[in-house]
């Protein structure tokens, strides 16, 4: 493991300090009615970190934790409407970006990042730090993402500042056969976020083991410099509420990186939230399926019994 904190940043930020009270943090997903994923699932990972949560929908999504059963996209032109209606209006500290749903709908999020950054740049002020989750498939095997639109989500990624895939979604951005072990998985990774100049956090959840590890990858910050990899291990919790995890510790991470020095301390912190929330998952009792993780355990924890 390596202790030293990644640089990467894709685009200057300007040297306003970044520590609001309260972030405003903006979700860009689709939705969940259950409440296990997708924006439901952010807005009460960012509240759990003391943000202020907003969120705009890219697909209605019908789901419970038995999986999906129908998705309807309104498409990029109202897509466009929401977004252009938060940042005309607030001041957004950090972006979490899930289920884009189809190519349309990532273009016209790339398009729109472009032009808040040009905005914000000629205001003087700071672009959001933006997270981006690049959801493909539910774990039930429905797709939340056309087979098209892969390279806009990977073009999406090149916007982000840090990408959290699992491992059949790393395969997709990186091009290859999804990785089997966690040194393959770190070795591609490790290639990725190198030929795409892009940090990953990578999510081992797909794996067995006694232990689930996440690692944040970070591209050396200059042509010669080695990555940094720093590792983030936790025991398997033995469960079956794991619906939302990867939605979740996303939006865990959009909210607490402007409450923190680095990705490394804010992927670190919302690490050791996720395995708590997946702790306290059952207690929760929502559904007969893959339930939801409880996002609030730490603020109020169910009573046993
Ligand atoms: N059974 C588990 N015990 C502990 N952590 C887990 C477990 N399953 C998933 N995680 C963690 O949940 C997060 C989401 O991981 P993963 O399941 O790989 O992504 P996704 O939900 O996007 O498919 C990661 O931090 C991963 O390490
Ligand atoms: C609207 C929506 N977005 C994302 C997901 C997938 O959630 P994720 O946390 O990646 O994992 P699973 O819940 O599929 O295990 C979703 N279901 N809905």
């Amino acid at each position: 493991m390596t202790l030293a904190l990644p640089q990467h940043a894709p685009a200057p930020r300007g040297d306003r300090p970044r520590r609001p009270s309260r972030p405003r943090v903006l979700s860009i997903a689709g939705t969940d009615p259950t409440g296990g994923a997708g924006i439901q699932a952010d807005l009460k990972s960012f509240a759990a970190h003391g943000a202020y949560g907003m969120a705009v929908t890219t697909a209605l999504v019908a789901q419970n934790t038995h999986g999906v059963r129908s998705v309807h996209v309104p498409g990029p032109a109202f897509l466009r409407e929401q977004l252009d209606a938060v940042s005309d209006d607030v001041e957004i500290d950090a972006v979490k970006i899930g289920m884009v749903a189809d190519e349309a709908n990532a273009r016209e999020i790339g398009a729109w990042l472009d032009a808040l950054a040009t905005a914000r740049t000629d205001s003087g002020l700071p672009r959001p730090w933006v997270v981006l989750d690049p959801v493909m498939v539910a774990t039930s095997g429905h797709r939340l993402l056309d087979a098209g639109a892969e390279q806009a989500v990977r073009d999406l990624a090149a916007r982000a500042d840090v990408v959290t895939p699992n491992l059949p979604e790393l395969a997709v951005l990186a091009g290859q056969d999804v990785a089997t072990t966690w040194d393959d998985a770190l070795h591609q990774a490790t290639s990725y976020a190198t030929t795409s100049d892009t940090v990953v956090l990578l999510k081992g959840g797909h794996l067995t083991g006694a232990t689930s590890p996440d690692a944040l990858v970070a591209p050396g910050t200059t042509p010669d410099a080695a990555p940094v990899v720093t590792t983030f291990d936790a025991a398997r919790v033995h469960t079956l509420h794991t619906h939302g995890t990867g939605c979740s510790l996303s939006a865990a991470l959009a909210a607490l990186r402007p409450q923190r020095e680095g990705w490394a301390e804010a992927a670190r912190d919302a690490k050791a939230w996720l395995t708590g929330a997946l702790r306290a998952g059952s207690a929760l009792r929502v559904g007969t399926g893959r339930g939801p993780v409880d996002h609030l355990h730490a603020v109020s924890p169910v009573a046993p019994g």
